[in-house]
């Protein structure tokens, strides 16, 4: 799709909730932000003891978004709550490829993404609750029926909700680069989650990395290449050129416009046929 891609606001925003502007309301103690809407912490994940790639934080949600959130959730979203073995065909009512994105921000390249390729089903995941609300957003306006948005932990997701080889592809783009060193241990892309996202991929599918932060990168490509269940598409053994069906993001353009350098990473899940996976035990709780 084209760069008309881009968010609209609710056709009728309720009473008091104008475009742009923030949703401020006081709950009473216990009530939902969004009754219809995305759960907080839909897995309860805040008592377990693991490391997180991302920073929990209380975002504000535009008139739009929360429109969109109350309205289109109960359709197109997933509160991703640990609790069962998604149905994929079911999620997405057909048995078309599917795709998992981790990450998506604002949801602009997701869209984009979707809108260039409806025969594949993108199911994409943040914590981030404007994102989400802005990416149903697009995906309404534009009437993207290949995406669903997913609520909270990716790890937890592939850990006890998606089935084994049941991913046709994985995209990471520029997940948090966490610069400090005491921080390295909250990057994504770690031997740990490769072994847990390969036993979702199939076999050939491809997972796609991108990142404007070259010492990641460099951790990427080291990583991934000395995983057993990965193989570089780069006859090199190097970052890949980017892929013209990949949109620049929106965190993207903030690394470009600061003179970042961006690479991307194409390596394919390949086959093992004689290892078993025990799923639940592929992270182990380690103490943050
Ligand atoms: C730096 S932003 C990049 C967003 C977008 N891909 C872009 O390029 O504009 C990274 C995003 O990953 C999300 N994230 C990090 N770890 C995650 C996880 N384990 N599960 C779901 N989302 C995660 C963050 O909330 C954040 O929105």
């Amino acid at each position: 799709m084209s760069d008309s891609l881009h968010t609209p606001e609710a056709p009728h925003p309720a009473p008091g909730h104008e475009p742009g502007v923030s949703v401020r309301h006081t709950r009473d103690k216990g009530e939902p932000r969004f009754p219809d809407g995305p759960k907080a912490d839909p897995a309860g994940s805040h008592f377990e003891r693991r490391i997180r790639s991302f920073q929990p934080r209380r975002s504000r949600v535009t008139a739009g978004q929360a429109d969109a959130l109350q309205r289109l959730w109960p359709t197109w979203g997933l509160d991703i709550d640990g609790q069962r073995v998604i149905d994929l065909g079911e999620l997405f009512g057909n048995d078309h490829r599917v795709v998992l994105e981790i990450g998506f921000g604002m949801g602009e390249a997701t869209a984009q993404m979707a809108a260039a390729d409806p025969a594949t089903n993108v199911l994409a995941v943040d914590v981030h609750t404007p994102g989400q609300g802005n990416l149903l957003n697009l995906a309404e306006h534009h009437g993207l029926t290949n995406i669903r948005v997913g609520n909270g932990d990716a790890i937890i997701l592939l850990r006890e909700m998606l089935a084994p080889d049941s991913l046709d592809g994985l995209r990471v783009f520029f997940p948090d680069p966490w610069p400090k060193k005491r921080h390295h241990k909250r990057r994504l892309i770690q031997p740990e989650f490769l072994s847990l996202a390969a036993t979702r991929l199939r076999p050939g599918a491809i997972l796609h990395c991108a990142t404007d932060w070259e010492p990641y990168a460099e951790q990427m490509l080291d990583v991934l290449t000395a995983h057993p269940d990965f193989e570089n598409t780069q006859a090199d053994g190097g970052f890949a050129p980017r892929p013209e069906f990949r949109p620049l993001t929106r965190f993207e353009g903030q690394g470009l416009d600061k003179g970042h350098v961006v690479n991307d990473l194409l390596f394919r899940r390949v086959q093992q046929p004689v290892r078993q996976h025990a799923p639940h035990r592929d992270i182990p709780p380690t103490g943050a």
